[in-house]
């Protein structure tokens, strides 16, 4: 059995992570902090994992007790992980970090984007970003792994096959992202109210978003040199979900809908998590609700050179819960699909 630590959690990526390992046949949680609930049975504060974790009671985080683990997750906000990383590795413990801490490999530009100077820069050279179906052999090695954000992980996989094969103009790239509520966090926000963002939608941080230069430095990998993305995150009236519209322009107009589709299916036929529905398809969030997939549909829309793809993912599972687990099921060995087998909840 791995023997698995969580820092944080009461939030929403934690206590996903909780319902996702409770179907695990080989990882047992041992840990599980939270400062402000410290002292409080899980089963109490969640009833929905009533009889799966019925002796986990909350601690504060403790490095000499999490050091005893194989393996700890990182559900916090940013900066935590910085601050106790080392420490952990230190004892011989593996880190799963679902922050934004070790995912962009400059710090200055990670401390320009987060406001704050980057507290463990040593450990960048050895982080892995966590996107499987880019780095699934460098995830066998880590010790420490950055798990992408949420709408970069809908955004590089849905451009990424394009990318990588040259066949749209890398600086003309626009990814126009819709995230459900659950996005921002538990903590309480204004914006995240019921009446604030119950019934209305909005863009946000359009000059510029946090996420801006971690899905740059990714699409930079695949397509071999400079990229030019517009991104524009929006929040949206539901709970869950991420639905990436995705435009680029094609070098060569000739290629048609048919050879892109081949292209997509391909790059993503080994993939247990990305599923290539047929072209002209349109992706609902609500298909990827509570499952660990990537699903997407290429378009063409119109004459000339324009390709849409469409792109939604769980921004909890795929977007992090999930897509952790599944990193920590190719570090361990396992088969990657352990835990999480279920498909997405429709309606
Ligand atoms: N929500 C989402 O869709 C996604 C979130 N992420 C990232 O995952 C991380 C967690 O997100 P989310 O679950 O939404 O966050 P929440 O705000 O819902 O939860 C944060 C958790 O971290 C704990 N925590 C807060 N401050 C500290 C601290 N200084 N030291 C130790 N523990 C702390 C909190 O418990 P307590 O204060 O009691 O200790 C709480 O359990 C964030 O970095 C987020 O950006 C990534 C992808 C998607
Ligand atoms: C709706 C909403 O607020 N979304 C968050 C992104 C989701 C998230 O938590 O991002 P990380 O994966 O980087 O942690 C935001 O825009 O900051």
């Amino acid at each position: 059995m791995i023997k698995v630590g969580i820092v944080g959690g009461t939030g929403y990526t934690g206590v996903e992570l909780l319902r996702l390992l409770a179907q695990h046949p080989q990882a047992e949680v041992a840990v599980i902090t939270s400062r402000s609930e410290s002292g409080v049975r899980l089963c109490d504060m969640f009833p929905n994992l009533r009889g799966y974790y019925d002796d986990l009671v909350f601690s504060v985080p403790d490095t000499n007790v999490l050091g005893s683990c194989d393996v700890v997750f990182f559900a916090t906000p940013h900066g935590v992980a910085h601050s106790l990383a080392a420490e952990l590795l230190a004892s011989g413990t593996r880190v799963i970090d679902l922050s934004a801490d070790f995912r962009i490999k400059d710090a200055q530009e990670w401390a320009k984007w987060y406001g704050q100077p980057h507290g463990a820069a040593e450990l960048l050279p050895e982080a892995v970003y966590g996107l499987p179906e880019v780095n699934r052999e460098k995830i066998k090695e880590a010790r420490l792994i950055a798990v992408p954000g949420c709408y970069p992980t809908a955004t590089q996989l849905g451009l990424i096959p394009l990318l990588e094969n040259g066949l749209v103009d890398p600086l003309r790239l626009i990814a126009d992202c819709k995230s459900g509520v659950s996005g921002a966090g538990r903590g309480a926000k204004v914006s995240s109210l019921f009446t604030e963002a119950g019934e209305s939608m909005m863009a946000y941080s359009v000059k510029g978003h946090r996420h801006l230069p971690e899905i740059a430095q990714g699409l930079r990998l695949a397509a071999g040199g400079e990229v030019g993305l517009t991104f524009v995150p929006h929040l949206t009236p539901m709970i869950r979900g991420i639905h990436a519209t995705l435009y680029a322009s094609l070098i060569d107009s000739s290629i048609d809908l048919q050879q892109l589709q081949q292209l997509y299916e391909n790059r993503y036929a080994n993939e247990p998590f990305v599923d290539v529905m047929p072209a002209g398809s349109h992706p609902e969030t609500r298909s990827v609700r509570g499952a660990n997939v990537c699903r997407m549909a290429i378009h063409r829309p119109q004459d000339g050179n324009l390709i849409v793809v469409l792109s939604v993912i769980d921004n909890l599972v795929k977007g992090a819960s999930g897509q952790a687990l599944q990193n920590m099921n190719i570090l361990f060995g396992l088969d990657e699909r352990l835990g999480l087998g279920n498909p997405g909840l429709l309606p």
